[in-house]
């Protein structure tokens, strides 16, 4: 079935705007210095893709607020934000096992967003894109990336990284091979876009862009579709508005932490936000496995039960 919005929708829907706009600030940040290209990579992940995770605080009301009250946000925020910072204090003590944990749940991630429920070799095939690809066809300047998130000196990608995203190439062959012979043939457009931005631009320009264009779009889309978890986000500018004072406190977060980062500015500002991001991740993943479950549960329990005949 087409995609609603016409056939020749290749970008997830709500994207256009925003993946105009970071297109054309990461396309005019090329012709900087590589420190200006990391700060507006990491102003458009924070002003336009932390907004998608900043909703989940609306999924948190629809499922306290009848029940508790007011309470519910300090009821919802609390949990969650014990786990950003336990993924925090993870960082300090132990990087690289914690680099490594966050991009196996960025491609799990990923990959049930983007294949919407299909098979377990396109959740490995487009999830495993944006953090596979850059590893293979540009090792070391991933490497600088990784160093800055984990603060793990890291001159090319460490083997545990290299091996597993060599091994991405073959399965993503394998599913485009299927996709080609079995379709839907347009589910090829955007992946094949996204395979062009990791190996024209540097690793950070090309993530910030898939991650406000193809990530966040679709995640917000998934939600506004949704008959029950947030009511109130019902088309992409209730998203924006609802997300806005969640993000703003994340962003108040983030600033508090800067001073904890390491390096020249550039440095602790990408650093700083992506080990926010991923301290964010934590939460934001477990919420949708909880919701999903949940879910699940209470469609078999409120089932209708076949009603017995009458005895005679
Ligand atoms: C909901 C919520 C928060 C913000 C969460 C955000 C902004 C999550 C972003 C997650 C992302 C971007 C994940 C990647 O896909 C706070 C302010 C921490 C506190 C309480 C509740
Ligand atoms: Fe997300």
């Amino acid at each position: 079935m087409p995609p609603p919005g016409g056939s020749l929708r290749i970008l997830p829907a709500g994207a256009t705007v925003p993946s105009l706009f970071a297109a054309s600030l990461l396309t005019a940040s090329l012709l900087l210095p590589w420190q200006g290209q990391w700060l507006c990579a990491a102003a458009v992940i924070i002003v336009l893709g932390v907004p998608h995770g900043a909703l989940d605080v609306e999924i948190g009301r629809t499922l306290l607020r009848h029940r508790v009250g007011w309470v519910w946000f300090p009821l919802f925020a609390t949990p969650y934000l014990m786990l950003v910072a336990a993924v925090l204090g993870a960082w300090r003590l132990a990087p690289e096992p914690i680099l490594a944990a966050f991009l196996a749940v960025s491609v799990w991630h990923f990959g049930t967003e983007e294949s919407e429920g299909a098979h377990e070799l396109s959740v490995l095939a487009l999830g495993g894109l944006p953090v596979a690809l850059p590893v293979v066809v540009q090792p070391v300047a991933t490497a600088r990336v990784l160093s800055a998130i984990s603060g793990v000196p890291l001159a090319e990608a460490p083997a545990w990284l290299l091996w597993p995203s060599l091994a991405w190439v073959p399965l993503a062959v394998l599913w485009a091979c299927r996709t080609l012979m079995w379709g839907p043939r347009r589910a090829l457009l955007l992946p094949l876009l996204q395979c062009v931005g990791f190996v024209a631009l540097p690793p950070l320009t090309a993530f910030a862009l898939y991650f406000v264009s193809v990530h966040a779009p679709s995640h917000t889309a998934a939600l506004i579709r949704h008959p029950t978890r947030a009511p109130r986000v019902h088309n992409t500018v209730s998203a924006w508005r609802l997300s806005t004072p969640t993000t703003i406190l994340t962003v108040l977060i983030g600033a508090a932490l800067l001073p904890f980062g390491a390096g020249e500015p550039a440095v602790r500002l990408v650093g700083m936000t992506l080990q926010l991001l991923a301290a964010l991740t934590l939460p934001h993943v477990l919420l949708e496995v909880w919701l999903t479950g949940h879910e699940r549960t209470q469609a078999l329990t409120t089932q209708p039960r076949p009603v017995p005949c009458a005895a005679r």
